[in-house]
């Protein structure tokens, strides 16, 4: 058995480590995006095109990761995503995740799918927020909120790229189609403890959005938005954060990297909400370019299953450590002693000129 730093000096070692450790099925369905896993493969992709401008002689000295996010401290711009059926990669499964995000003092998104209960994932401390799919019937959903409020989650983070299910090879392939027996998604559970299915509703429009924001005084995110004019209508619906996310490239194949996004979300907003982005980080210097490019925050999805199936909470902890220290010695070498310092200047790459910021944003913004 490896001990956990042989597993990994990087989040690529933990994926190579965490793909011989789980059933091929499980693997491919963490692993896996929609159709041609094209988006899959850009979010990464998009990093590897943009390139940091360093400033020198900046004496940063201790750099400071902590953010405030929705008026609350967070120890690094680092979040844990919502992923689901964490007990396919560990039997601890969300239960560890937790106390591994917790004891890094940073903020987990507990996913609808998790094969957890909320509350027994909230006894494990720390920060959570909920993901939620509003479902077709309102009187669940609303329940669902309030179980998720009685729990202490902080905040909903409202899924609004999952009109219908995207189609995944892989699982198709594996005959993947449903948990095994005895894991269940233990947050759709009724009233007479039978468990729904989750349901994605082609129905779903802003009303929807209206009603949840009467239903709860929870701040609400939405994630999933790519266009700027999505992000505009957000900021009229008077939510409080926004997510740029393809959903790990799992839903619309093809759909922008979320990097290349991230720009035109960023000018419509205008500072109004916070911009949180997903999909494909996995250094810290993806995470310095997402926070330059206008992030508040970035949030990691696969590499905490990876890390989980590794070494349970202790290895989510590694990968949330690998990422932090990454981070920290990549502010130093640019120059910046903490996230407020990091700007569009300190970004060079193919729609951006070091020193002047973006010269052009996604059609339609
Ligand atoms: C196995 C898996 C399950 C996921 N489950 C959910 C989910 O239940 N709800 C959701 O909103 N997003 C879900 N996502 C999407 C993630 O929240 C996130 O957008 C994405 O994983 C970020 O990309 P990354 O994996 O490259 O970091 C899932 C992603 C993966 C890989
Ligand atoms: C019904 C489970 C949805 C999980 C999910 O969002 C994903 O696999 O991407």
């Amino acid at each position: 058995m490896l001990t956990l730093d042989e597993a990994g000096l990087n989040l690529a070692d933990v994926a190579a480590e965490a793909r011989r450790r789980l059933e091929p099925a499980h693997w491919d369905f963490f692993a896996g995006g929609a159709g041609g896993e094209r988006t899959v493969r850009a979010n990464e992709a998009a990093y590897t095109r943009r390139w940091v401008v360093p400033r020198v002689l900046r004496g940063t000295g201790e750099r400071d990761l902590r953010i405030c996010l929705l008026g609350e401290p967070v120890s690094m711009p680092v979040l844990v995503a919502p992923t689901a059926f964490h007990r396919l990669a560990h039997p601890d499964g969300e239960v560890a995740t937790a106390r591994a995000a917790a004891e890094a003092g940073t903020v987990m998104v507990v996913s609808m799918a998790a094969t957890r209960g909320v509350e027994e994932i909230a006894a494990a401390g720390g920060r959570l927020w909920f993901q939620l799919y509003p479902q077709p019937d309102l009187e669940f959903t609303a329940a669902v909120v309030r179980r998720a409020e009685a729990a202490g989650c902080r905040a909903l983070v409202v899924t609004v790229d999952s009109p219908v299910f995207g189609r995944r090879e892989r699982d198709l392939r594996h005959g993947f189609v449903d948990l095994p027996p005895g894991l269940a998604c233990e947050n759709m559970r009724d009233t007479d403890g039978r468990v729904r299915t989750i349901e994605m509703d082609a129905g779903l429009g802003w009303e929807r959005i209206a009603w949840l924001r009467g239903i709860t005084s929870l701040p609400i995110l939405l994630k999933g938005v790519l266009h700027p004019a999505d992000a505009r209508l957000a900021v009229a619906h008077g939510v409080d954060g926004l997510l740029v996310s393809n959903h790990g490239g799992r839903q619309l194949d093809g759909a922008l990297a979320t990097l290349d996004a991230l720009p035109g979300i960023v000018a419509a907003v205008g500072g109004r909400l916070p911009v949180l982005v997903d999909g494909g980080v996995r250094r810290g210097t993806d995470v310095l370019v997402a926070l330059a490019l206008g992030a508040t925050a970035v949030l990691v999805g696969r590499p905490v299953l990876w890390g989980l199936a590794v070494g349970g909470a202790a290895g989510v902890r590694h990968v949330l450590d690998l990422l932090r220290a990454d981070l920290d010695r990549a502010l130093a070498l640019a120059g910046a002693a903490r996230p407020a310092d990091l700007g569009p200047d300190l970004v060079a790459g193919p729609d951006l000129v070091a020193g002047c910021g973006p010269v052009a944003t996604v059609v339609g913004a």
